[in-house]
């Protein structure tokens, strides 16, 4: 039987780019239908994020320079396979070059602005362009919400795996359960960038407390008990650049103020407290093994050696091989 082998974890953790990455290794990447599908929603990634941007710097009262393309922007609905009017193109070139929008876009964030955002805005004359032949790096930084589960099957090193691909919003999560049966891995993705960020579902919660208690669920859930679980501490790129601006310590009043800018203190502070959320409930099965990874999961060449270990563990069934860090 095929290894059926769920990606779990909440929104926006990097659940469907890990699935991208497997696609672009192992199935000689997108069709022209998803390629097709994927610069719809990467046009609408940059319309959607410069718009909020704008309500961002209208908001924090930052004077935008140019009222007019904003006004612009703010007036103008993409319809269902448009391509951006020039006249739009252009106002959102100016827009990125105004101060207000930049000083909007230091803490866009807080707006729900992705934090990727600027990869496509600042190229919005070229990616425009319908002759613009979308790159795997493009496809990779597309922020699209996974609302339906998606199973997808990839023959890797001659054995054919089902993965699972899941939205992860709370309102997503009940229709998780049908698919617990004959679950032969977990990989769990929990965002590090998490930890000073809030649900968009519920704005009262911090979104890598959300992460840790449903980490903790998966992992003692009855269904799951016989399922392999890998984890993967996921943007570690972004982690890494915001902890100096965004004191851990702050967050997570149990976190030393003295290592907020400690990159390997914090990231094992972290991995501490998904470890421990699996040890201390009633379920908690001490024999049973937690695989750990930090991934980018972006980044194509870090994550074939990471996705080629991991495979390689499923594999051999023990998931003891080399590279797993505990
Ligand atoms: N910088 C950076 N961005 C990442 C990384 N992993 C994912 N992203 C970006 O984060 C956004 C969300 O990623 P998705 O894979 O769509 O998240 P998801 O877990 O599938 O989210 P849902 O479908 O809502 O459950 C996308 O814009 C990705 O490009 C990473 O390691 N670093
Ligand atoms: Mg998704």
């Amino acid at each position: 039987m095929s290894p059926k082998i769920l990606i779990l974890g909440s929104s926006n953790s990097g659940k469907s780019t890990l699935l991208k990455q497997l696609v672009i290794l192992h199935c000689n990447g997108f069709t022209a239908d998803q390629n097709l599908r994927f610069r719809h929603y990467m046009l609408d990634n940059v319309v959607d994020s410069i718009r909020a941007l704008v309500q961002a710097a209208l908001a924090l009262k930052c004077e935008i320079s140019n009222m007019d393309d904003a006004s612009a922007l703010l007036a103008y609905t993409r319809g269902s396979a448009e391509e951006i009017p020039e006249h739009i193109t252009k106002a959102i070139s100016r827009l990125w070059n105004d101060r207000a929008i930049r000083a909007a876009w230091q803490v866009g964030e807080r707006f729900f602005v992705q934090r990727t955002a600027d990869f496509f805005i600042s190229r919005v004359d070229q990616i425009s362009q319908p002759d613009y032949a979308l790159t795997n790096d493009d496809i990779l930084h597309i922020r699209h919400r996974t609302t339906q589960i998606v199973e997808m099957s990839i023959i890797i090193s001659g054995r054919t795996f089902r993965f699972f691909d899941v939205g992860g919003q709370r309102g997503d999560r009940k229709r998780w359960i049908p698919y617990f049966d004959d679950v032969h891995s977990i990989l769990f993705i929990a965002s590090l960038a998490d930890y000073d960020q809030v649900l968009v579902e519920d704005t009262r919660v911090n979104r890598m407390i959300d992460s840790l208690a449903l980490f903790e669920t998966i992992f003692n859930h009855k269904l799951l008990q016989n399922s392999g679980m890998i984890l993967f501490l996921n943007k570690k790129d972004l982690f890494e650049a915001k902890i100096a601006d965004s004191p851990i310590s702050m967050f997570f009043p149990d976190y030393d103020p003295s290592k907020n800018k400690d990159v390997k203190h914090a990231t094992s502070f972290f991995k501490k407290k998904f470890k421990k959320s699996c040890m201390e409930t009633e379920n908690g099965n001490s024999k049973r093994q937690l695989y750990i990874h930090t991934t980018t999961c972006t980044d194509t060449k870090s994550m074939q050696f990471i996705i080629n270990a991991v495979i390689d563990g499923i594999l051999k069934g023990a998931l003891k091989s080399a590279g797993y860090t505990l």
